[in-house]
C-alpha cells in the first residue's frame, strides 16, 4: 500500500489537520473506477495482457493535466479498460477499501459504471460479483460499510441505460440505488426521465450528477424529473440564489468534490471554492474524493487541502461535514444515530 493517508499540510492548524483526518465520515462520492491507481493499471494490463498507450505509469501520470471533464474521461476510460476478470473489480475495489479506512471512513457508497465494461464484452455479473466480494471483505476485515450505486452514462442513450437496468436485475439484491454521470454538458437529466422513474418503482435509491458543468436548470430537473435523493457535486446551484434556497429548505445533500472541482477547472483555485458559501447558506454538503486516483487525494485529502485554502472553515465545518456525510447516507435511522454518536466522541474529547 502506497500514501494511505493525506500528507501533512505546511500551513493548515495541525490540531485541525487532525481532526479531520480522523474524525469518522462517510464517503457518497466516489467512483470505483475513477480509484484505480496508475500502478495498479499497469499490473492489471500486464496480468491480462491488455496494451496500453502509455509507456509507463510515470507518462500515464503525466497525461493527467486536465482541462475539463471530458478531457478527464477520455483517459478515465481508457484506465478501466485494463478491467477484464472478477478478480480485477475485486482488486480495485480492495485497494480503495484499504486506503478508505486508513482516512477513517466508516462507510463508502461506490459509484460503478457497468456499460463502460459491458460494452467491452465483461459480463454484468463479473462486474458486480468482483464489487460485491471486496465490499464483504471490507465489512470483514476492516470494519467499513458500503453500498454500490449502479450508474448510467449519460452520453448514451436513454435505450442503452435501459439495457443496462435490465441486465443488472439478477443482482438487484447487490446495488442500494442508481446515478447519473459522464459528460454533463448536452445531456441533461430529463434524458434519462422514464428509466429513473422505473428504477424508482423498483425501490432503488436515485442520485445525478448535476451542476458539475452544467447549469443551475440540471440541477432543477434532477429535483424535479428525476426525483433524486442527492446532487452529486451540485456546486453551480450558487449562480441560482433562490435555487440555493430551494435546497436548503430541501435539506437536499450535495455531494461535492473539491480536488475533483479543481483539477476539472471548475474553479481556478481550492481558494475559489464554494465550500464555505453552501454551508453558510445551510445546505447539507458533503466532502468526497470522487475519483482520487486522477485528482490528486483521498477523502482526508480532500478535507485537508480545502481546509487549508479557506481559512473560514473550521472545527465546527469540520463536524458538520462529518455529520451531513452520515445523514445523506442511505442507511437506517439507527445507522445513522450511532455513527454520529461516535463523531460527537472525537470531537469531545479533541
Ligand atoms: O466527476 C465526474 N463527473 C461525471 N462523470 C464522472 N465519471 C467519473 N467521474 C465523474
Ligand atoms: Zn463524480
Amino acid at each position: 500500500m502506497t500514501t494511505p493517508a493525506a500528507a501533512v499540510h505546511a500551513t493548515l492548524d495541525p490540531a485541525l489537520q487532525a481532526l479531520l483526518c480522523r474524525m469518522p465520515k462517510a464517503e457518497l462520492h466516489i467512483h470505483i473506477e475513477g480509484s484505480l491507481e496508475p500502478e495498479l493499471i499497469f499490473a492489471l494490463a500486464q496480468r491480462n495482457g491488455v496494451a496500453l498507450p502509455y509507456a509507463n505509469v510515470e507518462a500515464l501520470r503525466a497525461a493527467y493535466a486536465f482541462t475539463d471533464l471530458q478531457s478527464f474521461l477520455d483517459i478515465y476510460y481508457a484506465g478501466a479498460s485494463v478491467l477484464l476478470h472478477e478478480q480485477d473489480f475485486h482488486d480495485m475495489a480492495w485497494a480503495y477499501f484499504q486506503r478508505a479506512a486508513a482516512d477513517h471512513v466508516v462507510h463508502a457508497e461506490l459509484f460503478f459504471d457497468p456499460q463502460t465494461h459491458t460494452e467491452r464484452g465483461v459480463a454484468m455479473g463479473t462486474v458486480v460479483q468482483g464489487l460485491v466480494s471486496a465490499c464483504e471483505r471490507a465489512q470483514r476485515e476492516l470494519g467499513v460499510s458500503s453500498a454500490l450505486i449502479l450508474c448510467f452514462l449519460r452520453h448514451l442513450s436513454e435505450e442503452a441505460a435501459f439495457e443496462t437496468l435490465e441486465a443488472a436485475l439478477p443482482y438487484r439484491q447487490h446495488f442500494t440505488g442508481v446515478g447519473l454521470d459522464s459528460s454533463e454538458r448536452g445531456h441533461p437529466p430529463e434524458k434519462f426521465a422514464r428509466v429513473f422513474a422505473r428504477c424508482r418503482e423498483l425501490g432503488l435509491h436515485v442520485v445525478a450528477h448535476a451542476g458539475e458543468e452544467g447549469p443551475p436548470a440540471y440541477i432543477e430537473s434532477a429535483l424535479d424529473v428525476l426525483k433524486v435523493e442527492r446532487i452529486d457535486h451540485g456546486v453551480r446551484c450558487v449562480e441560482s440564489p433562490a435555487l440555493v434556497q430551494r435546497l436548503a429548505a430541501l435539506r437536499m445533500p450535495l455531494t461535492v468534490c473539491p480536488l475533483s472541482n479543481v483539477k476539472l477547472c471548475v474553479y481556478r483555485t481550492m481558494a475559489e471554492h464554494q465550500l464555505p458559501a453552501l454551508l453558510a447558506a445551510g445546505l447539507c454538503a458533503t466532502v468526497n474524493s470522487d475519483d482520487p486516483a486522477y485528482f490528486g487525494g483521498y477523502i482526508n485529502q480532500n478535507f485537508v487541502e480545502t481546509f487549508a485554502a479557506l481559512p473560514q472553515l473550521g472545527r465546527d465545518h469540520a463536524y458538520t461535514l462529518a455529520r451531513n456525510s452520515f445523514q445523506a447516507s442511505f442507511v437506517p435511522a439507527e445507522t445513522k444515530q450511532r455513527w454520529v454518536a461516535a463523531l460527537d466522541a472525537v470531537f469531545a474529547e479533541a
